[in-house]
């Protein structure tokens, strides 16, 4: 219990307005130090999670706890918010006129000015924005930006950083870079980061802890690896594999026998073979995919998806071989 920092319990938030949405009885921990990644798509109820466990807004039911503490609703307390905790928005509440350096100092006190500018300089450099420090942050890409906001949300001593959608501006190289710089940063100063993303691959690569949040509610949460390899939805095996989904009806027309109502297989869990025998596909279509090709196939009317990485070995209107080693059944 004692490495719990933050522990959300039965927590149920719905807006009066739509009568919908929000988040529905929720509950999960987070351990000091992790990268936290909730996903889910776009109205899932992500962001009113992230706002509940700052602070800002009132929850109807549940509690939530920062180490022993209970989080504080807005209507609990003067400024909404926590004061360890600290959030980055998309619109990243930056004085777009002042220089990156003075954006992140502010944070800080001017009782030791020493100290102040060691541990500005120190946040830019694990952010590597050292070189950006006389730049106006109007004259900055949005992935600068974005960059900048987290340094300024840190540079107190923030012990939880949560992140609102943090590479929705940055475009894929940079991304990529971003995502591990989070890591890295998190791993070097033990700060915990939860954040939220529609994007599934965000948290299959970054995180320690993943969520998967679908209509407000949490459908599973562990460590990436073991939500992939045994995910307990099929929207969660979905989402993170684009996994193939069929019927009972169409997985016995491929061969696939269950006592269950579907059948779930990650495309790369199906290996395809050039030999000719009962268990024949023909390939409807070949789509191009960079280092590896996926393959549309057909039989007896049902159609599946499957990797080829030996690219061009089978082509459109050729008869494969497909064994699907593992599936799951729902
Ligand atoms: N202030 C509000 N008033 C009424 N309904 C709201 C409010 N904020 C969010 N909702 C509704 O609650 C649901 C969840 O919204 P939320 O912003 O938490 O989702 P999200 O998963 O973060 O989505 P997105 O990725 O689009 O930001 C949505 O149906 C949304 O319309």
């Amino acid at each position: 219990m004692s490495d719990t920092i933050i522990s959300v319990k039965n927590v149920t938030k719905q807006y009066q307005a739509t009568q919908a949405g929000g988040i529905k009885n929720i509950s999960f921990e987070i351990k000091k130090g992790d990268v936290v990644a909730i996903i889910g798509e776009s109205g899932s109820g992500k962001s009113t999670l992230l706002k509940s466990i700052y602070g800002l807004l009132k929850i109807d039911d549940g509690e939530i706890f920062f180490q022993n503490e209970k989080v504080k609703g807005p209507d609990e307390q003067l400024i909404p918010g926590h004061k360890q905790m600290k959030m980055v928005t998309q619109d990243f509440s930056l004085n777009i006129y002042a220089k990156v350096y003075d954006n992140i100092a502010s944070q800080l006190s001017n009782t030791d000015l020493k100290t102040k500018a060691e541990k500005t300089n120190q946040i830019m450099e694990h952010l590597r924005i050292s070189q950006l420090q006389n730049k106006k942050i109007i004259e900055l890409s949005g992935g600068e930006q974005q960059r900048v906001a987290i340094a300024k949300a840190m540079v107190a001593d923030t012990q939880v950083l949560l992140l609102d959608e943090p590479f929705s501006q940055v475009d894929a190289l940079l991304k990529n870079q971003l995502r591990g710089d989070i890591k890295r940063v998190a791993a070097e100063t033990g700060v915990t980061v939860i954040l939220v993303s529609h994007d599934p691959a965000d948290g299959l690569f970054l995180a320690d802890q993943l969520l998967i949040i679908k209509d407000g509610k949490l459908l599973q949460t562990g460590k990436p690896a073991e939500i992939y390899q045994h995910p307990e939805h099929i929207y969660t095996a979905r989402i993170l594999g684009n996994a193939v989904v069929l019927n009972k009806a169409d997985a016995e027309k491929i061969g696939l026998k269950t006592e269950k109502e579907m059948v779930v297989f990650y495309p790369e869990w199906a290996e395809l073979k050039s030999n000719w025998d009962s268990r024949r596909f023909e390939v409807k279509d070949v789509y191009y995919k960079g280092f590896y090709d996926e393959l549309l196939l057909e039989r007896n009317g049902v159609l599946v998806r499957a990797l080829q990485l030996n690219r061009g070995a089978h082509k459109k209107n050729d008869h494969v071989q497909l064994n699907i080693g593992r599936f799951l059944e729902f």
